[in-house]
């Protein structure tokens, strides 16, 4: 075994681990990177028959090296940091970070050491599950070391399959017993264009797929057909039904299939007059609204009583931001993707859901709640489209009373966003167990998904 061992806390980490091991009977090397190195873990690591070694000895190490462990920097890094490089097939254990993440962001500088597994001391650091942190990181495992009643309030929690019940609310809010179609949801979904037919009919497979009473669509003619075909539990809703029923909408009314209790909105949608002049009605009522990919571009920042999800890749986030008079390039968010997210959330007052390979949910106040573990085969044209209709099936299966507070509000579609991304993330993980993935494929396990996480 070979450790990387550096200057500061880090390095004594790594030294007091392999101390641990040679008392075993491992064979370990210390390399030792730093002008100095923690001297109490040294001694240990002497004393338990370690050997030291200099940075120049590394590559012969490593020819005959089972296990690298990573104790160069830790939370202690600074930018521009330089480490070596290590041969893939090597496998790396990280103590506590991967050497060259930040530990608050995610950032990594370029010769960031990837880990295999990363050992977390004392708590989950956020730059371990967002940004490139998150690709270098491994499987993550985290160690109480008695510093739980010491440590502040978290900035972000990671949430997983088991929290969807409590993200919804299930006891309280979600589907109730005797509920007809109608009280147990009707989405409206305003979606597709002539270049874009496929993006409105996955969102409106994901929204049926998921448990929804009714859905209502409003797809330009050319989308009709193929939607009636591909979705016949959706129901069109004419121009002049639209803006009636828009006139009247009011949260939570969803007495009667003339009611939408909530909006799906984007998918495939191309930014025309028409469109612009339907987007504002729905934007002017009060009824819970995901917005999404074409949607994203029409949208302006500012204060609104509506409660929305905005659900964005990092390439929509930055127009969003830009509209808002942020410039910051696609590194600037991959280097701090969080901090970003909760920048348009204030911009654009609502809950923002930063779609890429961690979701991070946010609401303005900073309440944040992160989806770290979804399958790289989510990472195919249409799965966005899914997880709109299926965000639009869970926004219309619960109730928003209208004098709930701002900051309850927001949390609730943070909750909710949170719970979409989880059931989107165990569909992917259901289709890739039988192989290579489509959006298609993710449909087709959503109901399966929904149920195992108690839907
Ligand atoms: N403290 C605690 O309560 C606990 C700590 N724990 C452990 O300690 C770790 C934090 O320890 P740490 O503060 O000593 O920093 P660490 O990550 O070892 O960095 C080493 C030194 O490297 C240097 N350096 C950094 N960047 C550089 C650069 N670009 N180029 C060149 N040099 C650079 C910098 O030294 P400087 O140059 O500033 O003197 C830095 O101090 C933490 O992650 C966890 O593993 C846990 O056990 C839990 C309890
Ligand atoms: N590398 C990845 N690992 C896990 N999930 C990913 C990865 N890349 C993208 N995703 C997820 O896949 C979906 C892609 O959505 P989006 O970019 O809108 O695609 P599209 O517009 O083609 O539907 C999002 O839910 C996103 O979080």
């Amino acid at each position: 075994m070979v450790g990387l061992i550096g200057s500061g806390n880090n390095g004594g980490d790594g030294l007091y681990a392999m101390a641990a091991l040679a008392k075993r009977g491992v064979r370990c090397t210390a390399v030792l990177l730093g002008e100095r190195t923690h001297p109490e873990a040294l001694e240990d690591f002497n004393r338990a028959g370690g050997r030291s070694a200099y940075a120049m000895q590394l590559p012969g190490l490593l020819e005959d090296c089972d296990l690298l462990i990573d104790a160069v920097y830790g939370t202690g890094v600074r930018p521009g940091a330089v480490l070596p490089e290590i041969p893939q097939n090597i496998p790396v254990l990280a103590c506590d970070l991967p050497s060259g993440v930040d530990a608050d962001t995610g950032a990594v500088v370029p010769t960031v050491i990837a880990a295999d597994r990363t050992v977390s001391f004392g708590a989950l650091k956020t730059g371990l599950v967002v940004g490139s942190g998150h690709l270098v990181s491994g499987h993550i495992k985290v160690i109480d070391i008695g510093l739980r009643e010491t440590l502040p309030a978290p900035e972000a929690w990671v949430a997983q399959g088991e929290d969807v019940e409590l993200l919804l609310n299930r006891t309280s809010d979600w589907h109730v017993p005797g509920q007809h179609k109608y009280q147990r949801g009707v989405l409206g979904l305003f979606a597709g264009s002539p270049r874009y037919p496929g993006a409105a009919v996955l969102a409106a497979r994901a929204a049926v797929s998921t448990g929804l009473g009714l859905l209502r669509t409003v797809v330009p003619d050319s989308v009709a057909p193929a939607m009636s075909g591909a979705v016949p539990e959706s129901v069109p809703l004419s121009s002049q039904e639209l803006t009636a029923l828009l006139a009247h909408s009011r949260r939570n009314d969803r007495e009667g299939a003339k009611r939408i209790g909530a909006w799906a909105v984007g998918p495939g949608l191309e930014d025309t007059p028409d469109n612009r002049e339907t987007l504002a009605q729905i934007l002017a009522s009060e009824s819970p609204c995901v917005y999404d990919a074409g949607a994203l571009v029409m949208l302006e920042p500012g204060a609104n009583p509506q409660p929305r999800i905005l659900t964005p890749h990092a390439g929509e986030l930055r127009s969003l931001l830009a509209k808002a008079g942020v410039r910051v390039d696609a590194a600037d968010i991959a280097d701090d993707p969080v901090r970003w997210a909760r920048w348009a959330a204030v911009a654009y007052d609502c809950v923002i859901l930063l779609k890429g390979s961690a979701t991070i949910c946010t609401a303005p106040d900073g309440y944040t709640l992160i989806v770290h573990s979804s399958t790289p085969d989510l990472a195919t044209a249409g799965s966005g489209d899914v997880l709109t209709g299926l965000l639009g099936t869970l926004l219309a299966a619960t109730s928003f009373p209208a004098k709930e507070s701002e900051t309850n509000l927001m949390h609730r579609l943070t909750d909710i966003a949170a719970a979409g991304a989880l059931i989107h993330a165990h569909a992917g993980a259901l289709a890739a167990l039988e192989g290579t993935l489509s959006a298609v494929d993710l449909l087709r396990a959503l109901p399966r998904a929904a149920r195992d996480l108690g839907l």
